[in-house]
């Protein structure tokens, strides 16, 4: 074999096959059984997700992919994919581009192996999380660690890190972010920086998630300075009983909407693709609490996805990380 091709994979988290509560329950059972996910003992929480979460919570997120699901798929899976594509015509002959989710399809080992059965003997891991979490940027890792592990000839690895404060992608969000919000049909008072959120003993135990994020909306913050716009910055997608980092989008929403604010747009800086988090969540539950407490005009920004500014960022990111194999 000649393995002197290079390989970029790029790595979402995942997404159901399927918007059926069986295929969203095999999601949910592979994703929430992750500990670096959940970081409570197998012991304690395996019985609570068999017992109760499996049988509950598909369901209700079954209903809730079907409100965003397109003709391409899952909005996270068809976006990821285009990017992949993308970013292949972009690199051209230089390199193969492949994509992967985490948990569920196409899955992390079996892309890593069509990498090397066309030739790639170098390989650039390229998570799409703009802000490292272990949940998501260490997840990702250890399936690639896993799938080499079962590997004699294993190919040269490379990572690359979170981009959270990269000069290129703030101009990127501030370029997207300025287009879109001059093609609003109004101007909004306020503009919501909303991050997936996660426990808040996650970040107390060390993870630098919140610390990213906080620091992407400040840059993003000072980008987009003007007196016109109030910027804020939330955490959305709650799951479980635990505290999570506050303060949480719903909140937010409702609290601006009750003290005033009537024109408000949000944007969802820590995806790099559209997802239901942004589709469902943001743009249809958000839109719902912003106008029932009392708002008049509301918008979802979409992620960066295939944008020029969004591509030609990934191109310069996935170029300096190539410095030497290229
Ligand atoms: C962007 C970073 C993300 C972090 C950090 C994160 C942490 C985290 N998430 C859950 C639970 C769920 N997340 C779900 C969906 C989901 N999460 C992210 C990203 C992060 N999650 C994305 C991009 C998506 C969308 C997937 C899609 O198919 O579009 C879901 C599933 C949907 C649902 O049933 O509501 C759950 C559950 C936890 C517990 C967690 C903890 C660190
Ligand atoms: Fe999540
Ligand atoms: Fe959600």
């Amino acid at each position: 074999m000649t393995a002197h091709r290079i390989g970029v994979l790029l790595v979402n988290l995942g997404t159901p096959d399927a918007p059926t509560p069986q295929a969203v329950r095999r999601y949910l059972a592979e994703f929430l059984s992750d500990r670096r996910v959940v970081e409570i003992p197998p012991l304690v929480w395996q019985p609570i997700l068999r017992g109760v979460i499996l049988n509950t919570r598909p369901k209700k997120s079954a209903h809730a992919y079907g409100l965003v699901w397109t003709e391409e798929g899952s909005p996270l899976a068809a976006i990821t994919r285009a990017q992949a594509e993308g970013l292949q015509a972009r690199l051209g002959a230089e390199a193969t581009v492949r994509w992967a989710m985490r948990y569920g399809n196409p899955s992390i080992a079996a892309e890593l192996d069509k990498l090397q059965a066309e030739g790639c003997g170098r390989i650039l891991i390229a998570p799409l999380y703009p802000q490292y979490s272990g949940a998501t940027t260490a997840s990702a890792m250890d399936a690639v660690g896993a799938a080499l592990g079962k590997l004699r000839w294993q190919p040269a690895i490379r990572t690359l890190p979170a981009y959270y404060d990269d000069p290129a992608h703030i101009a990127a969000l501030k370029a997207d972010i300025e287009r879109q919000l001059a093609a609003l049909p109004f101007a909004p008072e306020v503009l919501l920086l909303s991050f997936h959120g996660m426990p808040e003993r996650t970040h107390t135990l060390g993870d630098p998630y919140y610390a990213q994020c906080l620091e992407t909306a400040r840059l993003l913050g000072e980008g987009l300075a003007r007196k016109d716009l109030r910027i804020e910055t939330s955490f959305q997608s709650r799951f479980g009983r635990a505290k999570w980092l506050e303060p949480a989008t719903d909140v937010v929403l409702a609290a601006e909407a009750v003290k005033g604010t009537r024109r408000l747009a949000v944007v969802a800086p820590g995806f790099s693709a559209d997802c239901l988090e942004t589709r469902e969540e943001l743009a249809i539950r958000g839109r719902e609490q912003f106008l029932a407490a009392g708002g008049s005009d509301y918008a979802t920004l979409d992620c960066l996805n295939v944008t020029d500014a969004g591509m030609a960022m990934l191109e310069s990111l996935v170029r300096r990380e190539l410095s030497g194999w290229l």
